[in-house]
């Protein structure tokens, strides 16, 4: 269960602050949607950056290069910090690995923040030609949401406090097809699989910092069955699950 967080506490008190991780990427984007919500978006670029923030956005991009960023640029012990401290955070592809508890697929030396309880494989949705977009359901959400998904990862395992807010139909090449979730929530965490910033839809950055969200797992996933006409075809693994990839 997320808790309504310290930003809704803030609201309409103070100006909300939410940083966007600006070391690669497509932060711009992220910071054009924090504006649009009426919140003060911080670039991220140094720890002195993190002083006083309400949420944080790790954007997608190419996680193998923000590890390496992270390190040089001295983050990656404050954040991993405030994320255990429970600094609302919104994870979006790159992003999403760069939060999970597992990376399948990545550089030797790939680490990750480690606080959400999922094994992400890179890539899994496949390459760049592989892209897609599709039409969601996500719970809680009226409307379907407009998903563009770029070498995207596919999320393979769910720790029990995992609640699925959205799936896709995931077709193995064998012709098996698996329900895997793409909008992910954990406490004071919310990820995606894909990229909400590009199709300019800001709910997903309200769920995370500005409501909370309160359904288990299992009530969730009882429901997608019922609604799986309403997703946009389904999806093939890609041909290349390992290789990695070279720009956001
Ligand atoms: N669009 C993205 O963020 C792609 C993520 C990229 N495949 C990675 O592994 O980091």
């Amino acid at each position: 269960m997320i808790s309504i967080w310290r930003i809704a506490a803030g609201r309409g008190q103070t100006t909300v602050r939410i940083g966007v991780l600006a070391l690669q990427g497509d932060f711009s984007e992220h910071l054009a949607m924090v504006a649009e919500l009426g919140w003060h978006g911080v670039p991220v670029k140094e720890a002195a950056d993190l002083v006083g923030l309400d949420g944080l956005v790790l954007p997608g991009g190419e996680s193998t290069t923000q590890c390496l960023l992270l390190e040089a640029s001295g983050l990656r012990c404050p954040i991993t910090e405030e994320l255990r401290d429970g600094l609302p955070a919104l994870g979006t592809c790159a992003g999403l690995i760069m939060l999970s508890r597992t990376v399948i697929g990545g550089r030797e030396d790939q680490w990750s923040f480690g606080v959400l309880d999922v094994a992400v494989r890179r890539n899994g949705f496949g390459r760049q030609v592989r892209s897609f977009e599709a039409n969601l359901v996500v719970e809680g959400l009226v409307d379907v949401m407009r998903a563009v998904f770029i070498r995207a990862p596919v999320i393979t395992e769910v720790g029990d406090k995992v609640e699925v807010l959205a799936s896709v139909p995931y077709r193995f090449p064998d012709g098996t097809q698996v329900q895997v979730p793409v909008v992910v929530a954990e406490g004071s965490l919310v990820a995606s699989s894909f990229h909400p910033e590009l199709a300019g839809d800001p709910r997903l950055h309200e769920l995370a910092f500005g409501r909370s969200v309160g359904r288990s797992i299992a009530d969730i996933v009882s429901t997608l069955d019922e609604r799986e006409e309403r997703y946009v075809g389904s999806f093939q693994m890609g041909d290349d699950q390992t290789q990695e990839g070279r720009s956001g």
